[in-house]
């Protein structure tokens, strides 16, 4: 039976994971590391409470002892690490935890798996081991109107959340480089889907529509994301986990390259019909400050991981949005959960001078 350390899986993209691998795997076992920061959250695992193949540790990924005892106690077969400080606008509050979190646990990580399946001696690695990743297609920077990113564009990071990405991202190649370690990295393009935090644009753009609150747009809101549905982005890190070269960096994006302005227009109109309330309207669109050193666009070439490995999304923005909206429109408990305590400090905090 394959045995995972899963970081981070109480949050957005890693509680997708969890509920995507116990759904394919009858067999496995998931242990899930996760500190429970504000964005991680045990209700995005309800419905696996009590499944065996699911082991929830609270805890830091930079605590050496911790990991430690993990790796004493489970014959690891994967790490994949998703635990990160994720929010760019928080990273440009507040730059020094993105720091920590991102490259300090990262590098942890890294030197508990390297202790506990390297032979020094040998300089051998135990088999069938093997280090992912889960980065994001902000490493490379900024592009302009033509072009797409390939595995094989140089890293150019602008904000401190994207540059901590990148710094992990090369520590992890150093491990592969220096040490022989077994990794891959992926970097995927936006996602969106159930149980993101909404300070992200989707969620939040769903929870202030529903209550006719102000839509704050950055700038002219034309700058362009690549969106992908979570689940797709589950099944990528599956095969890469399963099927990919060692040592390699596979860039993961579904062709779905959105305005701003185009999401947040496309989930006005489908509540307005959707609610049948004549309050939502685009009147509440406010055009808002521009988030600092703002990345115009970003659009990723999967061309590799298409060839390599099979891989291609399945869930197309039409269908991933109504889903989407569907979840939040039925999961009103969950977000009255998460958008309370510190919420709306934060939420007031980031807008105030914007
Ligand atoms: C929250 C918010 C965002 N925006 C804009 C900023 C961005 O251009 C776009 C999406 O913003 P966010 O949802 O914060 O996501 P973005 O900055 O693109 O980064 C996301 O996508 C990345 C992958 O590209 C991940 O690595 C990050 O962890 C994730 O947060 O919408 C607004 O115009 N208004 C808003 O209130």
């Amino acid at each position: 039976m394959k045995t995972y350390l899963i970081t981070g899986c109480a949050g957005f993209i890693g509680s997708n994971f969890v509920h995507y691998m116990l759904k394919k795997y009858p067999e496995i076992l998931l242990v899930n590391l996760d500190k429970l920061t504000y964005a991680g959250n045990l209700e995005n695992l309800k419905d696996v409470e009590g499944d065996p193949r699911h082991v929830f540790v609270q805890g830091d990924i930079c605590d050496k002892e911790l990991v430690e005892s993990l790796f004493a106690k489970y014959d690891f077969d994967y790490v994949i690490n998703f635990a990160a400080e994720s929010h760019v606008d928080r990273s440009i509050k507040n730059p020094e935890i993105f720091v920590q979190s991102n490259v300090m646990g990262t590098v942890n990580l890294l030197q508990r798996a390297k202790e506990a399946w390297y032979d020094a001696d040998a300089k051998t690695w135990k088999d069938g081991k093997k280090y992912l990743q889960v980065s994001t297609d902000e490493v490379y920077g900024a592009l302009g109107a033509d072009g797409f990113f390939m595995e094989t564009t140089p890293l150019c990071p602008h904000s401190p959340y994207s540059s901590s990405k990148a710094s992990a991202d090369m520590f992890v190649m150093a491990f592969h480089d220096t040490y022989g370690m077994p990794v891959n990295i992926t970097r995927c393009s936006n996602n969106y889907g159930p149980y993101q935090f909404p300070e992200k644009l989707i969620p939040l753009m769903i929870n202030n529509v529903k209550h006719h609150k102000q839509l704050p747009v950055y700038g002219d809101g034309m700058q362009i994301r690549d969106w992908l549905y979570v689940e797709d982005h589950c099944k990528a890190i599956d095969m890469v986990a399963n099927g990919g070269k060692i040592g390699e960096v596979y860039n993961v994006g579904g062709h779905n390259e959105r305005p701003n302005i185009f999401i947040v227009k496309t989930i006005i109109a489908q509540l307005h019909d959707r609610l049948k309330d004549e309050g939502i309207s685009e009147d509440l669109i406010k055009h808002v400050a521009d988030r600092l050193g703002h990345d115009r666009r970003y659009g990723i070439d999967p061309t590799k991981i298409k060839n390599d490995l099979g891989w291609y999304p399945e869930t197309p923005f039409e269908k991933g949005i109504v889903l989407t909206i569907d979840w939040y429109l039925n999961h009103e408990e969950w977000m009255n959960h998460v958008t309370s305590g510190d919420y709306q400090n934060y939420y007031q905090d980031m807008y105030k001078n914007k």
